[in-house]
C-alpha cells in the first residue's frame, strides 16, 4: 500500500502521527501526576509551569544516588561560576535525625545568586559528581525545566547512562542557553527568584528524585 492510500483510508498514518504529537504537548496538571504510582519522562515534559510540590518522596531514591560535587563553568572563557562539594557525613547521628525531622526536603532545594552577566552566557558546563549504592543504575536521566514566571525558558534532557554499584561517577553536561530578549533579561534581573527550575531524575523511566532551584541575577560583580 502506498503512503497516499494509507493517508486516505481512515485517517491513516499521518493522522496517527498528528495525534501522537498533540498528545506529547498536551499540558498536564501537577496534581494529576501526584496521583500516579509511576511518574515517567513523558509526564514531566507536559508540565507547563513550575511545580509547587515534590512529585516523589526522598525515599523514591532506592538507588542511594548522592550528589557529592557540582561545578558550573563558562564554556567560552573557562571561568568557574559556581562550585560546591558536599561535606563529609556528620558522625553525630542524633543531630542528623533531628535535622530530618525539621525539614524532610533538606538538600532538595538550592538557591543560586548570579550577576546579570550570567544571562549573557551562551553555554555553561555543569560537572556533577555522584555516588551510587548497591544496585546497578540503568538509564539514569535528568530532565530539567527552567521557567521565568509562567514561561518555560528551556527544558534540558541529559543522560547519565549506566552506573555500576558502589561507583563514584563524574559527568559534564552542556547547557546551551535559550535566546533571551533584552527586555526578558531586564525582567529576570529585576525579579529575583522568579526564575526557577525543576530537576527530575529517572532510572529506567521512573522518577526517583525531584530537586528544585531558584535563581537571582541581581548580584554584584
Ligand atoms: C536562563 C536560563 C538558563 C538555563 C541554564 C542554566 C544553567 C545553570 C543550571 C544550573 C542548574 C542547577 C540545578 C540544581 O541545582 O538543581
Amino acid at each position: 500500500m502506498s503512503a497516499t492510500t494509507g493517508k486516505k483510508k481512515g485517517g491513516g498514518f499521518l493522522t496517527r502521527q498528528a495525534k501522537a504529537k498533540d498528545k506529547a504537548i498536551e499540558p498536564v496538571n501537577e496534581e494529576d501526576l501526584l496521583r500516579k504510582d509511576v511518574v515517567a519522562p513523558e509526564d514531566v515534559l507536559r508540565l507547563n509551569k513550575i511545580t509547587d510540590k515534590y512529585l516523589c518522596p526522598p525515599e523514591a531514591n532506592v538507588y542511594g544516588i548522592d550528589f557529592t560535587r557540582f561545578k558550573l563553568r563558562d564554556m567560552e572563557s573557562g571561568a568557574v561560576l559556581f562550585e560546591v562539594a558536599k561535606p563529609p557525613p556528620a558522625y553525630d547521628s542524633d543531630d542528623e535525625a533531628e535535622q530530618e525531622e525539621i525539614d524532610p526536603h533538606a538538600g532538595r532545594f538550592v538557591r543560586y545568586q548570579f550577576t546579570p552577566q550570567f544571562l549573557k552566557l551562551k553555554t555553561v558546563g555543569a560537572t556533577v559528581e555522584f555516588v551510587v549504592g548497591e544496585k546497578p543504575v540503568n538509564k539514569f536521566r535528568m530532565i530539567e525545566r527552567h521557567f521565568f514566571k509562567e514561561k518555560l525558558l528551556k527544558s534540558f534532557d541529559f543522560e547519565f547512562g549506566f552506573c555500576i554499584p558502589h561507583s563514584r561517577n563524574t559527568v559534564e553536561h552542556i547547557y546551551e542557553f535559550p535566546p533571551l530578549t533584552p527586555d526578558e533579561v531586564d525582567d529576570m534581573v529585576q525579579h529575583p527568584f522568579d526564575t526557577r527550575s525543576d530537576s527530575f531524575y529517572f532510572v529506567e523511566d521512573k522518577l526517583i528524585m525531584h530537586n528544585k532551584a531558584d535563581y537571582a541575577y541581581n548580584g554584584g560583580t
